[in-house]
């Protein structure tokens, strides 16, 4: 199995990569990118660590290298927000970035399976799809907005209202990846039950919580740490699917004829990525209307992506 990492040296590259080196199966290779000189460094520090995980570094010129042979490609490159910026404010810098990113899977690993992470997630994902149409080698079940940090958000904030194990505590979020778009299905949660008051304030404080960390880092960036831990979580369901097991889990992905063009879903996943869009179940009427209102912010974010390929 081997992993590459897209981005590999920033806030959350490092932290992400920490955790695959430590947590992907014997065997496996970690392919470290980056345009700043640091990841060589990043992977030598890494190689110290005794897991039976082969890292290399690779630097801006080095990008085809880096990707040769790679089964799964996690791209957390760009810019992070700051406070008073929105993650749509970020998309023209990013855009440019991920488009490059994907011509060069175009070119090396035409079959990996592409996690997105770079903000704005809404756009992003769509420009990737577009760079694969336009090459002839799109896949949309192998192509992927990395939402996880909105699961396991949504996990830690419930055990910690209702003071349960957290370990036992499963959050359904779907939509997309910015401010309202963001929905977490809090009636589906079993074994708690929330007031009407307790929904209308844990929606928004799930929806927020990027923009709590962006404030509480004061102008040092975004979610770095729980970030990693999140894209790592989402690479072991992607690797468990590749090695033929069963696995359900929640991403930002291309849907036929769903609220939007792309939609996060649960999600089976095996060996050629999505096996099967799975469907979110039934929403209360505070989660219809909160769908309902969303889809148009959403539908933009989608098509300024598309736009920007055209
Ligand atoms: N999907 C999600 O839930 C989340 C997404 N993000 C997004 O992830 C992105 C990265 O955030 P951080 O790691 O905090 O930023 P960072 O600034 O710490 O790291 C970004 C890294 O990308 C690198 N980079 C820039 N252009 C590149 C290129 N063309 N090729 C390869 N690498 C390149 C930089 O050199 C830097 O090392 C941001 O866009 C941020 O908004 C952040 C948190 C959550
Ligand atoms: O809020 C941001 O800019 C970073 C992000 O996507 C998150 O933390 O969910």
């Amino acid at each position: 199995m081997k992993v590459a990492v897209l981005g590999a040296a920033g806030g959350i590259g490092q932290a992400l990569s920490l955790l695959l080196k430590t947590g992907l199966p014997a065997g496996s290779e970690l392919s470290l990118y980056d345009v700043a000189p640091v990841v060589p460094g990043v992977a030598v520090d890494l190689s110290h660590i005794p897991t039976d995980v082969k890292v290399a570094g690779f630097g801006a010129d080095d990008l085809n290298k880096a990707l040769e042979g790679s089964d799964i490609v996690l791209i957390p490159a760009g810019m992070p927000r700051k406070p008073g910026m929105d993650r749509a404010d970020l998309f023209n810098v990013n855009a440019g970035i991920i488009k490059t990113l994907a011509e060069g899977i175009v070119a090396s690993c035409p079959k990996a399976l592409v996690g997105i992470i770079t903000n704005p997630v809404n756009g992003t994902v769509p420009i990737v799809a577009e760079v694969f149409k336009k090459a002839g080698t799109y896949d949309a079940k192998r192509v992927f907005g990395i939402t996880t940090l909105d699961v396991i958000r949504s996990e830690a904030f419930v055990a910690e209202l209702k003071g349960v194990d957290v370990a036992t505590v499963k959050v359904p979020v779907i939509g997309g990846h910015s401010g309202t778009t963001i929905l977490p299905l809090l009636s589906q949660v079993e074994g708690v039950s929330f007031t009407d008051e307790e929904v209308a304030a844990l929606t928004p404080r799930i929806q927020n919580a990027g923009t709590e960390v962006v404030n509480a880092k004061a102008g040092g960036g975004s979610a770095t740490l729980s970030m990693g831990a999140a894209a790592a979580r989402f690479c072991m369901s992607l690797v468990k699917g590749l090695q033929g097991e069963e696995v359900v889990d929640y991403a930002y992905v291309a849907v036929e004829n769903g609220d939007a063009e792309y939609f996060a879903h649960p999600v089976r996943l095996g060996k050629n990525g999505v096996e099967e869009i799975l469907s979110y179940g039934e929403l209360s009427a505070f989660e219809t209307k909160a769908k309902n209102d969303m889809l148009e912010t959403l539908k933009k974010d989608i098509k300024e992506g598309v736009d920007f390929m055209a």
